[in-house]
């Protein structure tokens, strides 16, 4: 099953993820025993050590000796990791695991975890029992983008008895982390109580379950394949915003869908329900001059006039301060993130250059005035920032450009000519 699943793949290069458990033992055996066989594949392991348990340098010690008795090159990561108070020891271990496998995953390679039929059970029941969606409840999928590559399961099929058997019958000497055992963790307690209780009255239970994954899996797949086709057509007036009035003709559950895709495709984390159920309610259905927010990790929903936004959350930013520029050099404003460059002054720059007229950037304060010769006269940038639908919590935020006392660009907006 594992010659299948990589003849399926476009990558040719594999990084296995060996915990030294079970299952990637096996996942990681079975690899190096097809290598004779197809030497167009090649593999590499990765070894994280958390550095949570007593053991663990000795385990990442075995690990690495297993390697060398398989000749398979293999990366050793050692953590150290600092669990904020009240965090969870084992949600910020997986993170910081996958943000590691993230660094050394190649770009095109594929990382390969050992991730079974009985995971993927599991997976599926820890989601109904949160209330998941079709997303939860497609549990695992065999493949999916990852980092500069993808990340592979492919024993996804094959039972933990198939993997025991298999270890067994080739004397694999692999690591048994005690905190498996541990039924406060929901997983350990699916696993030890309620499945083997299921089994008994339902042997195929762990199968039919996976199957149901898969199911689900395809069934996301089209519904994210439909949501995409249709996402353009709700697009709002400013690059990435979705129009409001759009949307709001949408079904409730098409507007979440949609909202949930556009996050994604952002790559924004997606929200908790609550907060979906918040923009939706409150954002959707505000009165146009209302400037609703909700934010969570990462992610901030705003609105102005028609159009929704998904931001960064705002950093806080001195607007008082006043940069000089000589002009020769672009001008980095890290407060911003913004970096000028002297062509953005446009037909003033041989003046500035000729003159030594000072060039300073400044940020919105109140009261600036523009002159536009081809309006007539001067106009509040309170006005042109109104006029050309900038949102206001931008507005502070954007670079002003003046030679001497005259404002001559506001930097993405508008800028005037001598
Ligand atoms: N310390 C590690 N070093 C390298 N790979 C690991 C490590 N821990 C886990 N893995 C990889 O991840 C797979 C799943 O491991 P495990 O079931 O312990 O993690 P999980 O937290 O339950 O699942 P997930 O990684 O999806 O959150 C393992 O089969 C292995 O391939």
């Amino acid at each position: 099953m594992l010659v299948h699943f990589l003849q399926q793949q476009s990558a040719t290069r594999f990084l296995i993820a060996f915990s030294g458990g079970l299952d990637s033992h096996v996942l990681l055996h079975l690899s190096a025993t097809l290598r004779a066989t197809y030497p167009q594949w090649h593999f590499r392991a990765i070894h994280i050590d958390h550095g949570l348990q007593p053991a663990s340098a000795a385990w990442a010690a075995h690990c690495r000796a297993v390697c060398e008795v398989l000749a398979m090159p293999v990366v050793n990561v050692a953590l150290h990791l600092q669990i904020p108070s009240g965090a969870s020891l084992e949600a910020e271990a997986r993170q910081a695991r996958y943000a590691a496998f993230a660094q050394h995953l190649q770009p095109g390679e594929m990382l390969l975890t050992a991730h079974h039929q009985d995971d993927q059970a599991e997976t599926l029941l820890l989601h109904l029992l949160r209330g998941s969606g079709v997303d939860g409840l497609a549990a695992m999928p065999a493949v999916r983008a990852f980092a500069q590559g993808w990340l592979g399961r492919p024993l996804l099929t094959c039972s933990r008895a198939d993997l025991a058997a298999y270890a067994y019958q080739h004397g694999l000497n692999y690591l048994q982390d005690p905190s498996n055992a541990d039924t406060r963790f929901d997983r350990n307690f699916l696993r030890h109580q309620v499945m083997p209780l299921l089994q008994q009255r339902w042997p195929a239970v762990t199968a039919t379950f996976a199957r149901a994954a898969r199911l689900q899996g395809e069934s996301r797949q089209l519904l994210h394949e439909s949501l995409q086709e249709k996402l353009p057509h709700y697009q709002g007036s400013r690059p990435g915003t979705l129009a409001v009035s759009q949307l709001r003709t949408a079904s409730l559950a098409l507007q979440a869908a949609l909202l949930r895709v556009w996050l994604v495709n952002a790559g924004f984390q997606l929200p908790p329900a609550k907060k979906l159920g918040s923009v939706l309610h409150d954002v959707l259905l505000a009165t146009a001059d209302a400037m609703p927010c909700v934010h969570w990790a990462g992610c901030e929903i705003r609105r102005y006039r028609d159009d929704l936004y998904a931001l960064p959350p705002l950093v806080a930013h001195d607007s008082t301060q006043i940069y000089g520029w000589d002009t020769q050099q672009p001008l980095v404003l890290p407060s911003v993130g913004v970096t000028l460059v002297p062509e953005m002054l446009g037909a003033w720059l041989p003046i500035v250059r000729d003159s030594g007229s000072a060039v300073t950037v400044r940020f919105r304060q109140g009261g600036e005035i523009m002159q536009l010769p081809y309006r007539g006269g001067s106009h509040s940038l309170k006005h042109l920032l109104q006029e050309a639908g900038i949102p206001p919590w931008q507005r502070e935020c954007l670079p002003l450009i003046y030679v001497g006392e005259r404002l001559v660009n506001i930097v993405g907006v508008l800028q005037v000519n001598p």
